[in-house]
């Protein structure tokens, strides 16, 4: 019985970077040949990428894709190569994947279900192929199969899930592939990072391969291709349900290529352990998005006010996680260059010079700030190398206070003006951090986290200022979780004093001890109801049902809560609408443009809510 030698690639790319998107294929596909691959995968939507948006409407883009097929049918010589790509048919768009042999195009296989759940919306590029379907395609003068094909190679027969197709349970492809008795599934993907979901994947990857009885072979796109969304690059492969392949997730690499010699018989079948950790997946996620954020917004830094709480202070670290990781896996010079940071580290530790390149972390007191908050900042960016500033805003404060005042004709007074006053100085902080951002041609960082985001404790063009908002989808009680596991695992022990801290805005006069969890309620309260709420789409009679059996809060107080809960809720959709894109990380997010759509004006729920207090 002859071997196949079968891999798939998972690749970094960038909607409209034509150039770069064909290159690190070719790439990809030079080292596989040198690898000794027969046959290789790539991910859905390789040539254009998988976050093109209203691109894919044009009818100018899928012509373009079909251009770079036709370049790239000539670098697939003694290789079979299966690349992802748009088709335009009529006025008809479908997401395809085209397989190339030996310098000629065998054909094209149609993806037939969208993915529509969470953050895709596939149905509004996409049209799904029909089962069973094969049309002929005109290509470079002659004709081609496309739609539901299969292909073989040295005896060696495989088909393509693509993608959404796995999960469609009993409508799978996947059947009428077992039906025609291939030896191989392929499935390419764009499938969105969450943590957690590399499990999953895993899990279908090893059902599928026993289900449909073929080698499973799965390969993801890789990084923040488009701004929101992250791809983790997972190569997987099962056989009669065991993990036979899987790489390294969250490369910083442009492309990976993974694979082994296949034998329809005569297999022997060595397991691959694997291990799943939300606060590693976490580091490595958002690491990898900032960086591929920072070097495709062509940006020179970060600039991050960081107050020395929770949040600001999380994004110190996953900064430095960038350059710890990044160099670790590209080496110094590879990681400047890629970042085109034109400079040479002149000691031997170089991770704490780089972070000082690229990070600006400034402490703005204002009235109500206090010395252990600052001690805290000072502690964290020192600690890790970035650039320190420390400055008060108190003279912009009582300039702005005094100015309406004057023009109102009276004083503004803690009793009448709280929320004033508070606001005030949380927008004071903003002109002057921008000017930072600007001067270093940096991403100035929001800090909003998801807790803060649902519930909209926050600041308009105060502390919402900002260019990317890398933590708005994980909740507080997670990240502060996190903060705890950073400084004992990560090894970031300037995290001490931030981890001592009890979340608060900082924005009252001392003596009133504000804490988030008083103004609000305790953040372990918001991410349950938030579950319920916006995951699950309860409504709050169902959230507070479910609530009553398991939190053990007294019955009154968890009416009090939810209430809360659904009225700030209601009432901040526009501050959602405004945050700066965020990155989706868990298994839902409040993102108006990605995973929740919510009315901006609406009646906050006020019947259900009654029903609710009656109850
Ligand atoms: N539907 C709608 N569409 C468009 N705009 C709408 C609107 N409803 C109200 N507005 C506008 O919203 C304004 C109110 O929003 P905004 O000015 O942001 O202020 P607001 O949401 O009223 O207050 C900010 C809250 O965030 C807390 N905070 C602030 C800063 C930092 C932190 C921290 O945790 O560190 C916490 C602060 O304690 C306070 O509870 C109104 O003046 C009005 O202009
Ligand atoms: N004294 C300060 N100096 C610099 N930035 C500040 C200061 N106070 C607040 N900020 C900015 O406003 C943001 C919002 O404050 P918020 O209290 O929500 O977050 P945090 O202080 O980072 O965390 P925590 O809520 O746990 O205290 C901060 O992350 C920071 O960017
Ligand atoms: N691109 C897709 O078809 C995504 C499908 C699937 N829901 C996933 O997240 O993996």
């Amino acid at each position: 019985m002859s071997k196949l030698k079968i891999a798939c690639a998972t690749v970094n790319q960038t909607p409209l970077d034509w150039t770069g998107n064909f290159n690190r294929i070719v790439d990809a596909i030079q080292e596989a040949r040198e690898l000794g691959v027969e046959l290789l995968c790539f991910p859905e939507l390789t040539l254009t990428g998988y976050g093109s948006e209203d691109l894919f409407l044009s009818h100018w883009y899928p012509q373009k894709a079909l251009l770079q097929l036709e370049k790239l049918v000539a670098h697939c010589d003694q290789i079979t190569v299966a690349v992802g790509l748009p088709i335009r048919i009529a006025e008809t768009v479908y997401n395809c994947m085209a397989v190339i042999e030996n310098g000629q195009l065998l054909g094209i296989v149609a993806k037939q279900f969208m993915a529509i759940d969470g953050v895709h919306y596939e149905f509004r590029w996409f049209t799904p192929w029909v089962a069973r379907e094969i049309i002929p395609f005109e290509f470079s003068g002659g004709q081609i199969p496309l739609g539901d094909v299969i292909f073989e190679k040295k005896g060696v027969s495989y088909g393509f899930e693509i993608c959404e197709d796995a999960w469609r349970g009993d409508a799978r492809p996947g059947y009428r592939l077992q039906d025609r008795k291939v030896d191989v599934i392929f499935n390419p993907s764009a499938s969105h990072f969450a943590m957690g979901k590399s499990e999953i994947r895993e899990n279908l990857v090893k059902k599928s391969s026993t289900l449909l009885n073929a080698t499973y072979f799965y390969t993801n796109l890789l990084g923040n291709e488009s701004g929101r969304m992250i791809f983790d690059g997972e190569i997987l492969a099962a056989r009669a349900g065991e993990l036979i392949l899987k790489n390294e997730l969250l490369s910083f690499l442009d492309y990976q290529v993974m694979g082994f010699e296949f034998e329809k018989e005569n297999f022997e079948i060595t397991p691959v352990p694997t291990l799943h950790d939300k606060n590693n997946e976490f580091v490595k996620a958002t690491s990898l998005a900032l960086f591929d954020y920072l070097r495709k917004s062509k940006s020179k830094g970060f600039v991050l006010s960081l107050s020395g709480g929770a949040d600001s202070s999380s994004i110190a670290v996953l900064i430095a996680e960038m350059v710890r990781r990044g160099i670790e896996e590209l080496g110094v010079s590879s990681f400047l260059k890629k970042i085109g940071l034109p400079f040479n580290p002149q000691t031997s530790d170089p991770k704490t010079e780089i972070v000082g390149e690229l990070l600006t972390t400034a402490y703005q007191a204002s009235e109500n700030s206090s010395y252990s908050t600052f001690q805290s900042a000072k502690t964290l960016s020192k600690s890790i190398g970035a650039k320190f500033y420390n400055w008060e805003i108190s003279d912009e404060v009582k300039s702005y206070t005094e100015k309406i005042e004057t023009a109102l004709g009276r004083k503004l007074t803690w009793k009448d003006d709280d929320i004033t006053l508070q606001n005030i100085q949380a927008r004071s902080r903003s002109p002057i951090i921008w000017m930072l951002a600007n001067i270093n041609n940096a991403l100035l960082i929001n800090t909003s986290n998801r807790s803060e985001g649902g519930v909209g404790y926050t600041t308009m063009d105060g502390d919402t200022s900002g260019s990317i908002s890398p933590i708005a989808g994980v909740d507080k009680f997670f990240l502060m979780n996190w903060l705890k596991w950073a400084e004992e695992n990560l090894g970031y022990h300037g995290l001490k004093s931030v981890n001592a801290l009890t979340p608060t805005a900082e924005l009252r006069p001392n003596e009133n001890h504000q804490t988030d969890e008083t103004d609000l309620m305790p953040y372990a309260v918001i991410v349950e109801i938030e579950r319920l709420a916006i995951r699950d789409r309860k409504s709050p009679m169902d959230v507070y049902l479910i609530l009553k059996e398991n939190l053990g809060i007294e019955d009154g107080l968890l009416k009090t809560y939810i209430k809360k809960f659904f009225r700030l809720w209601s009432r901040n959709q526009w501050k959602r609408e405004r945050l700066a894109p965020s990155f989706h990380l868990d298994e839902f997010n409040i993102d108006p443009k990605t995973w929740y759509r919510f009315p901006i004006l609406s009646g906050g729920f006020e019947e259900e809510l009654k029903e609710l207090d009656n109850f």
